[in-house]
């Protein structure tokens, strides 16, 4: 199966982020992030939605993604100008909310509860369309586990479920991170279209996560920009990419030249840096060899430049 997911209904918009389909894989949360959103059920019912909003639309001219305590806070959410609606793991089964949710006309995100199967979740898309709204966003929230001893151990998110549920619907997918990052990297490789940090997740948090959503998205996301803005955007993601991979490469190229008899300009292996082209080209076949060996060169002969620098100087 190819690392990158086959999107089948396009992008699902939150106001003016499109999520899924051939964009980059955004990040939803706190202070930094593409998008943020409110829980009213994080506040019992005790918040206004009205208010909750239009608090968070003071602050922010993004996209505010709304998660309801119950149907009662729904009339408010449109009128206050919320640009999605997102049911929230435990509401996943009442299937009145889910209705009355889709039939608002604003995107769903639905969560799966920490109990429900794939064709469960699946299932309530299906409401949502019978309602006449194709918006849908699945997010992976995970399933509650427990330890041998019968204790609830904690939550783990299921991504092989994620993966699924895109392949089946092809409807976006978002993973569920809370207020830790460390899983980025692997819900963007495993297909996820976006990551949902806690809405007040701290700044480093969403950098973190959003570095690891362009790093990776970058390998594991095929992009199909249709505007020269887009197509820059996804290039400097490819760029960053680029950028930490030189880097690897460079501190590598430096230990060879320390370990090596002769190092620098000196030991030069014209041999080595043919293989490693022709091996290169098979992953790179439009650029070929002719248009790698340059390329791989100038990126040798600056590791070179650096190494005997450093040990010039003594750092190396
Ligand atoms: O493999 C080596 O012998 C190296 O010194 C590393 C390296 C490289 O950067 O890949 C650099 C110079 C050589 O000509 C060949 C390759």
């Amino acid at each position: 199966m190819s690392l990158t997911a086959r999107a089948e209904r396009g992008a699902v918009h939150l106001g003016a982020l499109a999520v899924g389909a051939a964009g980059p894989a955004v990040v939803i949360g706190g202070a930094g992030a593409d998008a943020r959103w409110i829980s009213l059920r994080d506040h019992h019912g005790r918040l206004p939605a009205a208010g909750a909003v239009a608090e968070a639309r003071a602050q922010w001219a993004g996209p505010v993604l709304v998660e309801p305590f119950s149907s009662a806070d729904l009339p408010e959410l449109v009128a206050a100008g919320a640009d999605g609606v997102l049911v929230g793991a435990a509401w996943m089964q009442d299937f009145q909310l889910v209705r009355a949710v889709a039939r608002l006309g604003l995107p769903v995100v639905v969560q799966r509860g920490p109990a429900a199967t794939l064709e469960e979740w699946l299932a309530v898309a299906d409401y949502c369309v019978a309602e006449g709204n194709d918006q849908v966003v699945f997010c992976e929230t995970g399933s509650r586990v427990r330890a041998d001893s019968g204790e609830a151990a904690g939550v783990v998110l299921d991504l092989a479920l994620m993966r699924a549920a895109r392949e089946r619907s092809g409807r976006p997918v978002l993973a569920c991170l809370g207020d830790d990052p460390a899983l980025a990297a692997a819900a963007v490789a495993a297909g996820a279209d976006g990551l949902l940090l806690a809405p007040h997740a701290a700044p480093e948090a969403v950098a973190a996560a959003q570095e690891a959503a362009r790093i990776v998205g970058a390998v594991a996301r095929r992009e199909d920009p249709a505007s020269v803005l887009a197509a820059r955007g996804a290039v400097d993601r490819v760029d960053a990419a680029l950028a930490v991979l030189l880097e690897r490469r460079v501190e590598l190229a430096g230990t060879i030249q320390r370990l090596k008899p002769v190092g620098g300009f000196a030991g030069r292996d014209m041999d080595r840096e043919r293989r490693l082209v022709a091996e290169m080209a098979r992953r790179a076949p439009t650029l070929g060899e002719a248009g790698l060996a340059p390329i791989m060169n100038a990126v040798i002969e600056a590791g070179l430049r650096l190494a005997e620098e450093r040990r010039a100087s003594g750092r190396g």
